[in-house]
Order: C-alpha cells, then sequence, then structure tokens
C-alpha cells in the first residue's frame, strides 16, 4: 500500500543519491533513474527493499561487536532513512540495543574517536552571537515538530560527556513512535566539560572548556528556547541528560509557556508508575499502601518519586529517598541536600536507635532493614547497589518485593535481576532500564524481565502532544500515558510475565500512549488543533511515518 505513495522531489542525481531523506540507492525505479539522472550512477540490478534489508543485516552481522554494529547503523542512517528504519524495524529487540542503550553509552564515551560525520545541530557556548543564525541556516523552510536537546552533563550514568545523545533519542521517536524524522532535529548544547579525560583528550571534538554554569549558562539555555519559541511554537522541546542541579529547573522555568518535557524526570516517572501499577496489580494492593525506598535522588529519583502521584503530605510517610551520603535525613543539612528534595527529608528522631556508618550516614540496607519497604527502586548510576544481603532484607519485608534497579547501562545495574531473583526465590517483581535475559523461577519457568526504560513511553509521551498540538505537556497527560501502558502489562494476565509490554511491541504500546496522551489534551480542553477527540485514533494513525520509498517525481518545486 505504502508504494502508492507519491512524493514530488526537486533534487537530481549526485545530490539526490547522498540525501539520506530521499536516496533509495539500488531501490530507484527504471523511470526514476531516468527522471532524476541517475543511469549511470547506480549498477544495473533494481533491489526491493527486503533484498536491501538482507544485505544490510548480511554487512552488519560482519562486524563482531556491539560498537561496530552501532558504528555500521550510523553510516546507514547517514547514507539512506527508509532503508536503516526498515532494518532496525526487522529486528527491533536485536537492533534498538545497538543504536541505544546500552551500546549507545559506549558509542558517547568515544564519540570524539568514533566521529566521522556530524549529525544535528551543534550549538557552542562562545559562539552564542551567531545562535539565531546557525539554527535557522538548518531549520529554515521545515516544519520541525521535535526538537531534543542535551547539554550532555548527565548521560545515562556514565556522567559528563561533553556531546552525544541527542540523535538516539530522536532516531527512537521515529522508531518506536512513528515520528517523522525529517520534522525532528537534535542538538547539542555544548557549555563545556569538567570531564578531564575529555578535557586532555586531543582528539575530543568538543569545546575544550571546563562547564559554563550560573547566570552565564542560564542565559544561553534562555536565549536556545527563546528561539524554539519564536520559530516554532508548536514544537516539542525535548530535554535531555541535564545534570542533577539545571533539570528540574530548567522543566519547571519553561513548562508553563511551552510544550518541554524532560524525559529522564517525566518520562523515566512515567514508564516506572506504568510499571509499578502493573506490580500492584500483581500483589492486589494500592500504590498508596507501598513503602518506597528510592536509591539515588536525582533527576530520574526524584521524577519517580513525583510521578506516582502521592500527595506531598503523604511524601514523607511513603517514600525514603537514599543517596550518596546514605538516608536524606534532616542533620544532613543543606550541602547535602538539594531544596528539591525537601519534602522527603526524614526527622533525625526517627532514625536515633539505628546503626549509622563512619560518616555518620544510614546507608541503604540500614533503611532497608527498618522500613521493610514493598518497593526499591535504583537510579543511582552505582552497579551493584542492591548487595545480597540488600535484596534479602527486602524479601523478608514483605512477601513480594518490588525492586526496580534502573541504572543504565548494564553495568551499573544495581543488581542483576537474575541474581535478585535467586536471592528473592523468584518472588520478587522486577524491571530494569537495560535489557536483560530472562530469570529462572524456582519451578523452572522463565521469569521475563520488564525492560523499564523511557522508551518505551517517551516518544508516545511526545508524539501525543505533537497530534493534539497541545502547547504544554501536562502531567495529566503523562499519567494518562503510564495507565495506558500499565493496561498493556502482560504480567495482568499472567503473573509470571513482563511487567511492561516487550520492547518488541514497543511500537504498539507507544502508539496507545499517543492516543491516551492526545485524548488527555482534549479532556483539559488544551488541544490546538481543529478536529474532534473522537479523531483521535485515525488521526495518529495517519499520522505515523512508516519507513518506505513510494513513487517520486521529479518536481524543481518539490520537496528537497
Ligand atoms: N530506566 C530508565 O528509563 C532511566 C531513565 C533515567 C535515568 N536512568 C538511570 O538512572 C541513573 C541516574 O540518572 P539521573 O538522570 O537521575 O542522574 P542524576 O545525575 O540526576 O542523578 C543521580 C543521583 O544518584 C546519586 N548518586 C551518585 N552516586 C551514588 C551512590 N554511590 N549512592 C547513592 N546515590 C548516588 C547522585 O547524587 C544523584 O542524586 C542513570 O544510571 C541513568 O541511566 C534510567
Ligand atoms: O537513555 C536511556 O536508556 C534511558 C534514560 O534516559 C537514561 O538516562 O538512562
Ligand atoms: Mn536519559
Amino acid at each position: 500500500m505504502y508504494s502508492e505513495l507519491i512524493f514530488k522531489v526537486a533534487l537530481r542525481g549526485e545530490t539526490l543519491l547522498t540525501s539520506p531523506r530521499w536516496n533509495k540507492g539500488t531501490a530507484f525505479t527504471k523511470e526514476e533513474r531516468n527522471d532524476f539522472g541517475l543511469t549511470g550512477r547506480l549498477p544495473s540490478r533494481i533491489n526491493t527493499i527486503e533484498e536491501q534489508c538482507d544485505r544490510a543485516y548480511d554487512q552488519l552481522h560482519s562486524r563482531d561487536t556491539p560498537i561496530q554494529r552501532n558504528s555500521f547503523l550510523q553510516s546507514l542512517k547517514e547514507q539512506n532513512w527508509v532503508l536503516y528504519y526498515s532494518l532496525l524495524s526487522r529486528h527491533l529487540k536485536e537492533l534498538t540495543s545497538i543504536i541505544y542503550t546500552p551500546t549507545e553509552a559506549e558509542a558517547i564515551e568515544n564519540y570524539s574517536h568514533l566521529f566521522r560525520r556530524s549529525e544535528g545541530l551543534f550549538l557552542t557556548f562562545p559562539d552564542q552571537d551567531s545562535m539565531e543564525e546557525d539554527f535557522l541556516e538548518q531549520t529554515r523552510g521545515k516544519d520541525i515538530e521535535l526538537i531534543v536537546c542535551t547539554d550532555a552533563e548527565a548521560i545515562l550514568g556514565i556522567g559528563d560527556q561533553g556531546v552525544g545523545i541527542s540523535s538516539a533519542k530522536s532516531a527512537i521517536y521515529t522508531l518506536l513512535g512513528g515520528i517523522n524524522p525529517a520534522k525532528a532535529f537534535s542538538v547539542t548544547l555544548d557549555v563545556g566539560t569538567d570531564n578531564e579525560r575529555l578535557l586532555s583528550d586531543q582528539l575530543y571534538v568538543g569545546w575544550p572548556s571546563r562547564r559554563v554554569r550560573g547566570d552565564e549558562y542560564d542565559k544561553f539555555i534562555d536565549k536556545f528556547v527563546q528561539l524554539i519559541r519564536k520559530h516554532h511554537p508548536h514544537c516539542l522541546l525535548h530535554f535531555e541528560d541535564f545534570g542533577v542541579t539545571n533539570a528540574q529547573r530548567l522543566l519547571e522555568l519553561y513548562r508553563n509557556e511551552h510544550s518541554v518535557f524532560n524525559d529522564d524526570i517525566q518520562g523515566t516517572g512515567a514508564v516506572t508508575l506504568a510499571a509499578l501499577m502493573a506490580a500492584i496489580g500483581v500483589t492486589k494492593s494500592k500504590l498508596a499502601d507501598q513503602r518506597y525506598v528510592i536509591f539515588g535522588a536525582g533527576s530520574a529519583g526524584l521524577g519517580i518519586a513525583k510521578q506516582t502521584g502521592v500527595s506531598r503530605e503523604e511524601a514523607n510517610k511513603k517514600f525514603y529517598l537514599v543517596d550518596r551520603f546514605g538516608l536524606i535525613k534532616q542533620s544532613l543539612g543543606p550541602n547535602k541536600i538539594r531544596p528539591a528534595l525537601q519534602e522527603f527529608v526524614r526527622p533525625d528522631q526517627e532514625w536515633s536507635d539505628i546503626p549509622t556508618n563512619d560518616a555518620g550516614e544510614v546507608e541503604l540496607l540500614e533503611v532497608v532493614r527498618k522500613v521493610r519497604p514493598t518497593v526499591l527502586i535504583g537510579c543511582s548510576t552505582k552497579g551493584g547497589a542492591f548487595t545480597e544481603r540488600v535484596v534479602r532484607a527486602m524479601k523478608e519485608g514483605c512477601k513480594r518485593p518490588i525492586i526496580f534497579p534502573l541504572s543504565n547501562p548494564s553495568n551499573l545495574v544495581e543488581v542483576d535481576p537474575k541474581d535478585a531473583n535467586d536471592w528473592t526465590e523468584g518472588m520478587a517483581l522486577l524491571a530494569t532500564g537495560s535489557p536483560f535475559p530472562p530469570a529462572k523461577m524456582p519451578n523452572g519457568k522463565d521469569y521475563v524481565i520488564a525492560e523499564c526504560n523511557n522508551a518505551l513511553i517517551y516518544p508516545g509521551l511526545g508524539f501525543g502532544s505533537m497530534l493534539s498540538q497541545s502547547r504544554q505537556m501536562t502531567d495529566g497527560m503523562i499519567i494518562a500515558g503510564a495507565q495506558r501502558l500499565a493496561a498493556l502489562s502482560p504480567a495482568l494476565k499472567d503473573p509470571d510475565s513482563g511487567l511492561l509490554p516487550d520492547f518488541q511491541d514497543a511500537p504498539a504500546a507507544n502508539l496507545e500512549v499517543a492516543i491516551a496522551v492526545a485524548q488527555q489534551a482534549f479532556d483539559e480542553g488544551i488541544q490546538g488543533v481543529s478536529w474532534g477527540r473522537e479523531e483521535v485514533r485515525t488521526k495518529a494513525e495517519d499520522k505515523q511515518w512508516k519507513p518506505a520509498y513510494g513513487r517520486y517525481e521529479y518536481d524543481e518545486q518539490g520537496a528537497k
């Protein structure tokens, strides 16, 4: 059916073959080769997309390591979008882990050494006088619906990487969310780096200077945000992997004036809420009845704590936050407690009889022993932090502990889910941030480890907001998306199944999320479109971009 699509294209010859958006390589038909000046520029045989995918898949497998495969796929993306996304869609689970988590972490760590061709827009602090010009040079005349930006201060759990991530996040929007890649744009905000390894690396491609902070940083970010508001008022602005001192602050600053979204706070909060809803569906309890310990009180940790919808007064009763200085309690003082954590600070007297370490801190194990939490979530960047003693203490405190070690990439996971499953005799309800193989239950059955990664929901949240053209991404929209995702949980049918849909089903799950989000925008009366709520599903299906070539007609006024 997609071969019925007709595109008016204004490129010819070499420029057509080097345009990843329009290039078809050996799939150009005889007629197109005649019309676009390609006869003599391509070998004779005309391939189908299936044949091209088979060839590319073989080439991919001639590379041995995930990082070599990541580089291969990056090159393919630079050559031909339809082929790239077709190949990824055909081998979704296998290849998502190559272009995204966990392999993307290695690709970003080695970005400067693997560098071949730049992608998206680089806005660098000392060049800010030409920011608008640079921005318009690349975006002029384009109908941009999505901008993914990062300042790369807190990339996954690997910290400050100077430049990186936004293009992988943007590709996931297309692959799992159906966003047209021609309408999405990734931006690196290069404000320097405090990573010594990068600063002393002669090959580092970013701006080799210490990170700009304070007023100067805020002004730089503001200049960028105002540019988007001016030129693309409807566009969704997605923030990724900002540092913990900026992420929440920037979100609060802009979320009422533009459709902005922080993935680590809101996307992670939403996907974890969905996994929690599924888990309490299995344990037949309520969110409000859980006792939560969150290990790692950064952007993700706080996003999760807030997304559960527990009221401010309730928060201090239900949540125990543990960070690098142990339990967040009063006597840590303002230097060790960020203002955003205030509502979760525990009174000291509550802990006076609990042993501390030499530094006077209450460690995770002691917190688990005392609180007997039903839920333990890790977003600390500290691999292995959920030791056997911690996990066994969880099991002593409740029959079916909910344990989500969410730190990425795989080597930073707080506990290998296989171990957590063994140490709890298969009773733990588990979900991780990176993909892991199933664990074995004592009865020999496989227990599927749900991948609680924000990629299962952020493309749908974004698509829903773009579809409804809401000028805001409200909490109500995010919760509606989380509820819809939770309703798709395989564990609701079979308690031994994964808590969240398998990644193979991520495109379908994200579409459902998008529909719920757009419907919610209508319910809140903040949609910017003139069609009606009952049309949301059809409009969503129509708007989805699918990797398919269609037929090209040469037209000087056509797309470039
Ligand atoms: N699964 C997902 O979808 C998902 C989403 C977002 C983040 N994450 C992961 O969560 C982790 C944190 O991400 P973030 O964006 O919140 O980063 P962040 O920098 O905002 O927060 C990290 C927090 O962990 C704390 N921390 C650092 N070392 C610690 C230690 N040894 N013990 C206890 N706490 C420690 C820091 O003080 C900080 O508060 C990363 O590994 C990231 O990959 C996963
Ligand atoms: O990038 C991911 O895989 C999820 C998340 O945004 C993270 O920072 O770890
Ligand atoms: Mn992230």
